[in-house]
């Protein structure tokens, strides 16, 4: 018999709660649940999210206490896990993040460039503060925190909160995994066993095996060279790829791919080495949030407000896919001591031997009760190591201005960017940026 264990939601009102929910129950047997809450800063928003998932743990796992609250005490305390995806300023402000840059001509996206600084700089306070409530009221328990920007979210808390449980991660690698095991007719994607080195949506594969130790790479690799992580042609079962724009992301990966044929990419790689070409194929008055709120936020809150209306969620449409199946599968690892391997977000010391000890990468890792354990990458080729030391320099410079409430930095940051062509218009972008996140955002000296 499992131990049942306690878990917090922290943004009980994302788009992404409802499919943890499901996951969650559909795991009772892997990872049985005393008390689920659902914690958020916004009570309406969070109550649409909640009045479903009540109902839904009701009629599905009555066992389970549901409990939705904008309290910090009564949310964090008495738990086990803190399962953290909170987005500061909301979907209206990654509007922001997407379009100013655009309007300058660069890239306008959540996490990477300038729109991932601008984000990263309203996310940092938001997450710590997260970490103090559980650190204050459970202090035993682990936070694992999809909030992004990840990579400027890590390098936050390795700061600010080195001695924390806080374990930030990221689902791409895991859909990407999955959208390859399909193309290659293998069952679950969690069969392919891979060596993978990078940052937070900048990363790199060097090996998939399956799990008899054959080599999967050559038969990846020539799919990857006609269609990257695409259906080869017009057959696709895949649910993530129904949009246009993550079709046209898996697609892309052939160009990327073809950068350096030894390793095979992670999709976000296309913002910096095609930069110009992107922002050229983006429409500044609609961008990704506009599509995000069009489509996932109106379906998901549309359908749990007919939950509620109906009082019950036996035909739901809700479901769990890989961005669940990942952080219910870490919370699992962690509480019953599998080593299941998964890439995590991680300080190196040493994990990727030529590149800094205090850079934040992600890297394969052993997980379990102790804790997680990164795995040795060894020496990565100069391309690479170019690409992430100069990253790793904008990830640093960004958390050191927050700290230093510094426009210089922030400056810095966004010059050094691969996404921005020179230090006119990264002036211009910070200058706008700045205007956007008064609300948000220290005051710069
Ligand atoms: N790491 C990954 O790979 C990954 C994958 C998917 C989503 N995400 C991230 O998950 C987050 C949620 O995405 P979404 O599209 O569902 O966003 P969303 O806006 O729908 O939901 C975020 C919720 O967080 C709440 N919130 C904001 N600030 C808060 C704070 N300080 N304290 C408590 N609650 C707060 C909001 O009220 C909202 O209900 C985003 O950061 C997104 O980037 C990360
Ligand atoms: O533009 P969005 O909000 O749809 O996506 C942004 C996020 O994209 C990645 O997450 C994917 C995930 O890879 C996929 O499995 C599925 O769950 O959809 C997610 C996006 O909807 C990325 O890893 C995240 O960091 C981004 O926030
Ligand atoms: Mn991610």
């Amino acid at each position: 018999m499992l131990e049942k264990k306690s878990v917090v939601i922290a943004g009980g009102g994302s788009t992404y709660t409802a499919g943890i929910v499901m996951m969650l129950i559909e795991n009772q047997d892997k990872f049985p649940l005393k008390t689920l809450k659902f914690y958020d800063n916004d009570y309406d928003r969070q109550k649409i999210v909640a009045d479903a998932c009540e109902i839904i743990v009701r009629e599905r796992a009555p066992e389970i206490e549901f409990i939705s609250t904008t309290d910090p005490e009564e949310a964090f305390s008495d738990v086990d896990f803190v399962m953290a995806h909170i987005r500061v300023g909301g979907l209206p402000m990654r509007a922001m993040d997407e379009k100013i840059p655009l309007k300058h001509g660069v890239v306008g996206q959540e996490t990477c460039g300038p729109g991932g600084i601008a984000y990263g700089m309203r996310s940092i306070p938001g997450v710590i503060e997260l970490v103090d409530y559980m650190e204050k009221y459970s202090p035993d328990a682990w936070m694992l925190n999809y909030s992004n920007p990840a990579s400027i979210v890590a390098e936050a808390t390795r700061i600010l909160k080195p001695n924390s449980k806080i374990i930030n991660i990221c689902d791409m690698p895991v859909a990407i995994k999955k959208g390859i095991a399909d193309i290659i007719g293998l069952e679950d994607g969690n069969d392919i066993i891979d060596r993978y080195y990078g940052l937070n949506h900048f990363g790199w594969w060097t090996e998939m095996l399956d799990k008899e130790g054959n080599d999967l790479m050559p038969q990846i690799k020539e799919h990857v060279a006609k269609w990257g992580y695409g259906p080869a042609g017009e057959a696709n079962d895949n649910p993530l790829l129904e949009e246009a724009s993550w079709m046209d992301t898996f697609l892309k990966a052939k160009d990327i791919y073809a950068v350096d044929p030894e390793t095979l990419p992670n999709t976000y790689l296309k913002y910096y080495l095609f930069p110009d070409e992107i922002a050229a194929h983006s429409n500044p008055d609609f961008t990704r949030a506009d599509e995000v709120m069009a489509n996932r936020e109106k379906n998901v809150f549309a359908e749990c407000r007919r939950i509620a209306t109906e009082g019950t969620a036996e035909n739901t449409t809700i479901e769990a896919g890989e961005h669940a199946e990942f952080i219910v599968q870490l919370a699992g690892a962690l509480a019953y001591n599998t080593y299941e391997r998964m890439l995590l977000i991680v300080e190196n010391n040493g994990a990727i031997a030529n590149v800094p000890n205090d850079a934040m990468v992600e890297v394969p890792c052993l997980v379990s009760k102790r804790g997680y354990e990164p795995l040795a990458m060894g020496n990565i080729p100069y391309f690479q190591k170019g690409m992430i030391e100069q990253q790793v320099a904008v990830e640093k410079l960004v958390v050191a201005a927050y700290l230093d409430k510094s426009y210089q930095k922030l400056l810095q940051a966004i010059t050094l960017s691969k996404t921005v062509p020179n230090a006119t218009i990264a002036r211009a972008i910070l200058d706008d940026l700045v205007e956007a996140n008064k609300d948000y955002w220290p005051t710069l000296n």
